[in-house]
């Protein structure tokens, strides 16, 4: 087995694979697994350092996750955050007991031992990101208060002779501002890891697992034109013979307008060859009378491994299905390697039905959209398809609040259209993450040339993220707001209001289904 400097143990929290990121980031390769990972198997991979994640369950719970005793006995250095803090603390004889008011949000840490090696050159008083209701009633002994913040008095904690050090908070969401640096800290002088890790070595290791799991067989690749499943073809394209990779593109009929001529222009390019299959009828079929969001994503889902096994059956030998799924689309569908939460079913994930036959080949499985895109770079896409904005795979059958029927659709692409051309024009594509418009099936009363109209409601949905993981909406300015929404409205017949909306993930997610 591969030797892993630090590894994650995963209780569960929709942060969890944040904390491999961050550390990957500073040049220390980490991977996470279940937290009820043997202790042979921790050991196999050899860590210099164990991290105990964050988690929706309490410590003090009947049934709460436990990581095997073994842990506690390697003599490794431990940091456990939130959840993982609160278990360290349980595990040593101290109390952890439900709060008097949960902790949501930002929070100052005031550093109360500078000379602790995690504090090593981190900002007095930076602001630290909670997420608790549970907190650490009594300490155990040996261990010291190392921060604290005004609702936390046990904030950060540690036994420095025993290497073992604990944070209320989460050090790996973006909005604690140090806490990239803390990781660093841990892995650097606690654990005495060293920064070697990049993404042109990452590129060079999937490639090399690639060959490995493909052998002699084939491989379809899924393909959308957005960036993830064009970096996986980049990469199967430099892995194996050309014989061996069957790129295909499918037209749901739920693309934006002119994508799929944008998609095979894209792939000429590239000159890898591209085979696109016009499946609009049996999508709109699947999509017929269905409402609910789980239910299209699971039937596009559906979709698309029939349609990729269909033309699968037009070749010999092709044993593999390769996809552009991120740990995005992981964490939301399914408890992956902990006991998290379903969000919603990625088609890609989620959605796949149990029937299917391909083996998986997923390179990206275990990173996020930014690494991807560093990837992409790394690999020498052009810039312009590394910067495209995300677009689902259920495409706009996940934008329309209802059936998905062809009105629908083109109010659809209509006003995305219009939309995008405006951030064109004005600078604004690349300063957001990812905007879009939803349908939202909701009717009102306007005034148009003295008539009275009673038409649709279209939503302007703009949102700045990192990885998808959170995003805030977008602040741009009301007079960009208004000249899409003027376009809109004056130039689609059947759209009388544009809305904006200003919620951000979490609560709410980017897409509305
Ligand atoms: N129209 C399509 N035809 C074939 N495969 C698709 C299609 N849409 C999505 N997929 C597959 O599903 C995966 C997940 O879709 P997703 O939209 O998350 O990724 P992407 O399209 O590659 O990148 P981006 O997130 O930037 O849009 C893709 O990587 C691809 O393998
Ligand atoms: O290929 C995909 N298949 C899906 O089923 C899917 N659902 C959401 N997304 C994209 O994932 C990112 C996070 O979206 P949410 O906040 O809505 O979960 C955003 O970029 C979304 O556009 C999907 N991509
Ligand atoms: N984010 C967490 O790890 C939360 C831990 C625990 N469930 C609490 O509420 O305190
Ligand atoms: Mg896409």
């Amino acid at each position: 087995m591969k030797q892993v400097p630090i590894l994650v143990l995963d209780f569960g929290s929709q942060y969890t694979q944040l904390i491999a990121r961050k550390l990957r980031e500073s040049g220390v390769y980490t991977e996470v697994v279940p937290y009820r990972e043997s202790i042979e198997d921790i050991k196999a991979r050899k860590p210099q350092g164990i991290i105990l994640s964050g988690g929706p369950a309490s410590v003090y719970a009947e049934d709460a996750y436990k990581p095997d005793e073994g842990i506690w006995d390697l003599g490794l250095p431990i940091l456990g955050i939130c959840y993982g803090m609160q278990l360290i603390t349980q595990h040593f004889g101290g109390s952890v007991i439900a709060a008097d008011h949960h902790e949501y949000g930002k929070a100052k840490l005031h550093i109360e031992n500078e000379n602790s090696p995690i504090f090593k050159d981190v900002a007095q008083d930076s602001i630290v990101w909670m997420s608790h209701g549970d907190r650490a009633e009594r300490l155990p002994e040996g261990f010291e208060v190392v921060g604290t913040s005004e609702n936390s008095p046990y904030a950060a904690i540690a036994n420095e002779s025993k290497h073992i050090y604990a944070f209320q908070f989460h050090p790996e969401v973006h909005h604690s501002v140090e806490g990239t640096h803390m990781l660093k800290n841990f892995a650097k002088y606690i654990c005495g890891c060293e920064s070697t890790w990049n993404m042109g070595s990452f590129a060079k290791e999937k490639i090399a697992q690639i060959r490995a799991q493909v052998g002699e067989k084939k491989v379809l690749c899924g393909v959308s034109g957005g960036v993830d499943s064009s970096v996986v073809a980049a990469m199967l394209h430099e892995a194996l013979p050309k014989e061996q990779l069957i790129c295909v593109f499918v037209d749901q009929g739920l693309l934006r307008k002119d994508e799929a001529e944008q998609v095979q222009d894209m792939f000429k390019l590239l000159d890898i060859p591209l085979i696109t299959i016009d499946a609009k009828k049996e999508f709109m079929e699947a999509l017929a009378g269905v409402t609910d969001p789980e239910q299209k994503r699971k039937a596009i889902g559906e979709k698309f491994i029939e349609v990729f096994d269909k033309e699968a059956g037009k070749h010999t030998d092709v044993s593999f299905l390769a996809q552009g799924t991120l740990y995005t689309d992981v964490i939301e569908s399914v408890s992956v390697k902990g006991p998290s939460k379903t969000i919603k079913s990625h088609h890609n994930v989620g959605g796949l039905p149990d029937w299917m036959t391909f083996e998986l080949v997923e390179p990206l499985r275990e990173i996020f959209k930014d690494e991807v895109r560093k990837l992409g770079l790394e690999l020498g896409l052009p810039k312009h398809m590394i910067g495209r904005h995300p677009f689902p795979g259920p495409g706009l059958a996940i934008r329309v609040m209802g059936e998905v029927n062809e009105e629908a659709l083109r109010l659809l692409r209509e006003s995305d259209a219009i939309m995008q051309e405006e951030l064109r024009s004005t600078g604004y594509y690349d300063k957001v993450w990812q905007a879009f418009t939803v349908l939202l099936n909701v009717q009102s009363v306007g005034v148009m040339g003295d008539n009275r109209t009673y038409d649709n409601t279209v939503c302007v949905r703009m949102v700045e993220s990192v990885d998808g993981m959170t995003a805030t909406f977008a602040h741009i300015p009301h007079d960009v707001l208004e000249g899409i929404s003027r376009r809109i409205i004056n130039e689609i017949d059947g759209i009388n209001r544009v809305v904006y909306d200003i919620s951000s993930k979490p609560p709410a997610t980017i897409e509305w289904e």
